[in-house]
């Protein structure tokens, strides 16, 4: 299902900022070369994610789910000097692909990328984050999201993509639901009930929940 009107979505690109040109080179070898490409970002909402940055203007992000790196790099923008974004991708095939966009960027020295499962390596870290984006497989959003609250700090932000899953989170509840639908039904409804967090639904591009710790 798409949520807005193929035009509609032309215009709104039409009056965005244009990417920058290593973004659409990332985007464009990412088509060419690398399955499902459609899990990049984009450019609407690769801009939304570097104007978030840019108002919150973190120290430090964690990212989960780099996949090929573009909005990393997107958040990136935002970074306060000397700022550090964590990503972590399970998919090592992707690593070098994605380090050479990296290292050709201006955040090259921000980005610690680390290639695991993000549920070992969350518990891990020691930081407190200013943002952070979920974007990694959904049957994991909510354990996700519990493993990073308590690492983010009052006021800070985090950010899930694909909450409206194409739709399939509207679906007749006659047809069987399957378990990525199910696990973002129930991602939803829990931080919409949680009162450590309040939280807006957007409908851009596959749904971002933005969700501020109070
Ligand atoms: C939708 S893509 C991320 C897209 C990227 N954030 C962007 O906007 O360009 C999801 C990524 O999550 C990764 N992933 C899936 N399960 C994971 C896990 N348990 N730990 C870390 N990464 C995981 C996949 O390998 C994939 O690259």
């Amino acid at each position: 299902m798409k949520f807005l009107a193929e035009e509609i979505e032309e215009y709104a690109v039409l009056h965005t900022e244009n990417e920058s040109e290593l973004l659409k080179s990332l985007s464009r070898e990412t088509h060419a070369n690398i399955l499902n490409p459609r899990m990049l970002s984009g450019h609407l909402q690769g801009r939304f994610l570097s104007m978030i940055s840019k108002m919150i203007r973190p120290e430090t992000i964690l990212e989960i789910g780099t996949y090929t790196g573009y909005s990393a790099i997107c958040l990136c923008e935002g970074l306060r000097d000397g700022g550090k974004l964590i990503t972590i991708d399970v998919n090592e095939e992707l690593e070098i692909f994605t380090r050479k966009f990296f290292s050709n960027s201006p955040y090259a020295e921000s980005i610690d990328y680390r290639i695991g499962n993000a549920l070992d390596i969350i518990p891990t870290l020691t930081n407190t984050f200013d943002l952070v984006f979920i974007d990694a497989d959904k049957i994991n959003y909510s354990s996700y999201f519990n493993l990073c609250l308590e690492k983010v700090r009052a006021g800070g932000f985090l950010i899930a993509d694909n909450v409206l899953w194409s739709g399939k989170v509207i679906q007749q509840t006659d047809i069987r639901i399957d378990k990525d639908t199910q696990a973002l039904l129930d991602f939803n409804q829990m931080v919409h009930e949680d009162n450590r967090v309040s939280n807006v639904l957007i409908p851009i591009r596959d749904g971002l929940m933005l969700l501020q710790k109070i």
